[in-house]
């Protein structure tokens, strides 16, 4: 740690965390941008797809000579030519195809490991607006559908261009008339493609949100299910979720229409086609103006372009899907993230200033607005306050006080709407983000577990601490009766989101997490709440013994939590309205004393 204190400056005014617009459809450009990593490997596919085509597109030519020159048996070289060009053309294609389902998974991974490093760094106001099931879908299914249509959709319209082309120059070759009928048919078979194709693209985006709001409903339903089943709303939530189902539905619905339209289109055309240039290339040979065998290579032609005309049109509705996606993956690496500005520095304060001093900061939650009077109130109002380094502070108020908003900007989860938080005597917003909340050992209020043992919940906060460690630390906070217990317990799985748990066990598993963190400030938020009695007795002990050696800030709702506190602060409707210790507010401050009256239990 260097030890260059930075002096108290005029900061940068807090980064603006207002709702982004929703970002416009994604088109080709996007696609380009994402793929350009891959493009050597997409080149090498277009490559030998290039050359399987070469080797398809001469056969027709053979045939032709073959038919024509036919004298009761066909040459032996010609049968050997057409051979060699079928298996060649079969083993590029395979090693094409090859190449373009590894580059696929690659830009999944790719796609998926930038997303999840993004939204791990994703500022938590962002988050808290983003639906967690739709963010989990846009990771997994949207990647999957930009994938596919991505890399090999891609390479594979390219060669089917490259194709289409070719056969049209030696069909011009062969015959013009017949050429012209051909072209005049395809270019209205694909203009109408084209405009059906496009309707087809806002449906595809519809119904990727659909299935994002369908995620994100199910899964917040998961997480909830014991309240939904004890309040006897199983039917009328799983309607709910049914009806987010019905959504998807009707956009799959109506990109069916479509995809139908275009395929029937498609394929009546082109019999269509076919019948014409077949009566027409009849007349023509009946009129010497064509061979057989020329007519019989003008028809294989017609055959090798009309697979891709007929794919263009699923491959245009597959695209539509596949740009819903893209614009989904977009928004999410649009969201703004946590960035440190580039002068931040780690210091080692200014000695014996407050481990945390506030000086008029307000705060307003990302998205309220004062158009929403009821909830777009601050949730904190210049709020001047200081956390004397070493002792112990308890915050109280009534329930939206702003006493967690408060910790949340401690932890900089937020920035300030104005004000300034001085670590130290350290602007916050000067100091790397990571290296403030290293000094900070943190339990939230519902104290969340991650899913995995007990001991992988420990060493998040002490990633070094040995197993010995580990169960000193469930032995402080009574999760273990004995110190063998405790080390058997390090391999409890906790379930997801700590659910076999109880309330109290993963307060005093949080608990036991910051103590092993060893960080010179405590951040407790209502740690005793879920507590009974004597647990309540072994935190308080635990507060005791680390007074002076810690700075400790608890929000309580217990007395007996806060009596002992060096200096209590009290919050009321996001304003500091008194401050001093418990004897002085019970004289100084009605609200305290009110509390206090009610044990601060509201
Ligand atoms: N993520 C959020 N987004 C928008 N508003 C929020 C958010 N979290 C809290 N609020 C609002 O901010 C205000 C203060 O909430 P806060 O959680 O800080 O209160 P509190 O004093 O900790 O309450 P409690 O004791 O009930 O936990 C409340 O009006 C609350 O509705």
């Amino acid at each position: 740690m260097t030890t260059t204190a930075v002096q108290p400056a005029a900061a940068p005014p807090a980064p603006a965390v207002e709702p982004a617009p929703p970002p416009p459809p994604a088109g080709f450009p996007d696609a380009f941008r994402l793929l350009r990593p891959y493009r050597s490997r997409m080149l090498l596919a277009g490559a030998l797809g290039l050359t399987a085509t070469a080797l398809t597109a001469v056969q027709p030519l053979i045939v032709a000579n073959a038919v024509d020159s036919f004298a009761g048996s066909v040459s032996a070289a010609s049968v050997t030519a057409l051979l060699a060009l079928l298996i060649g053309g079969a083993v590029l294609t395979a090693l094409q195809q090859l190449v373009l389902q590894r580059t696929g998974e690659r830009f999944a991974f790719d796609t998926r490991a930038r997303l999840i490093r993004h939204i791990y760094r994703v500022r938590i106001g962002v988050l808290d607006r983003n639906d967690r099931g739709d963010l989990a879908a846009r990771l997994t299914g949207d990647v999957s559908h930009t994938q596919s249509i991505l890399s090999s959709g891609l390479v594979e319209l390219a060669t089917s261009l490259v194709m289409v082309v070719a056969s049209v120059v030696l069909m011009a070759l062969i015959d013009g008339v017949l050429l012209a009928l051909a072209v005049s048919v395809i270019c209205v078979v694909v203009a109408a493609l084209y405009a059906i194709g496009r309707r087809t693209r806002p449906a595809g985006l519809r119904s990727q949100n659909a299935l994002g709001d369908l995620g994100g409903t199910f899964t917040k339903a998961l997480g909830s299910m014991r309240t939904i089943r004890a309040t006897v709303s199983t039917a009328h939530e799983a309607d709910r979720a049914t009806g987010k189902a019905a959504t998807v539905l009707e956009a799959g619905y109506a990109i069916a229409g479509l995809r139908a339209v275009l395929q029937t289109f498609t394929g009546v055309a082109l019999q269509l086609l076919l019948i014409s240039v077949v009566a027409v290339g009849a007349i023509r040979v009946a009129a010497g103006s064509l061979t057989v065998g020329q007519l019989s290579a003008f028809l294989m032609y017609l055959l090798l372009i009309a697979a891709p005309i007929a794919q263009f049109g699923s491959l245009l509705s597959m695209m539509a899907t596949a740009f819903g996606s893209l614009t989904r993956i977009l928004a999410v690496e649009n969201m703004p993230a946590e960035t440190d500005d580039a002068d931040v520095a780690v210091t080692s304060g200014i000695p014996g200033t407050p481990t945390f001093a506030l000086d008029e900061v307000s705060f307003r939650y990302p998205g309220r607005t004062d158009a929403d009077p009821a909830e777009g109130a601050p949730a904190l109002r210049d709020v001047t306050v200081a956390f004397a380094e070493g002792r112990t502070t308890a915050v109280v108020g009534p329930s939206g006080a702003g006493k967690s908003t408060l910790f949340g900007l401690l932890e900089r989860f937020y920035e300030p709407t104005s004000g300034t938080i001085r670590f130290r005597g350290d602007d916050v917003r000067r100091l790397p983000r990571d290296y403030l909340r290293g000094q900070i050992a943190y339990v939230e209020q519902d104290a969340p577990a991650l899913p995995g043992t007990i001991r992988d919940n420990l060493l998040l906060g002490a990633r070094a601490a040995s197993d010995q460690e580990c169960a000193a630390a469930l032995l402080r906070v009574n999760l273990a009766p004995t110190a063998a217990a405790a080390e058997m317990f390090l391999d409890t799985q906790v379930g997801e989101d700590g659910t076999l748990l109880s309330g109290g066990e993963r307060q005093r598993l949080a608990i036991a997490r910051a103590l092993l963190a060893e960080s010179p400030v405590l951040l407790l938020d209502e740690v005793t709440s879920n507590l009974d009695s004597n647990n309540e007795k072994v935190v308080q002990d635990i507060i005791h013994a680390k007074s002076g050696a810690q700075s400790i800030i608890v929000i309580a709702h217990r007395l007996s939590t806060v009596v002992a506190a060096d200096s209590i602060v009290v919050l009321d409707g996001g304003r500091v309205v008194a401050q001093g210790t418990h004897t002085e507010l019970l004289t100084a401050s009605p609200l305290y004393r009110e509390l206090a009256h009610n044990q601060l239990l509201d």
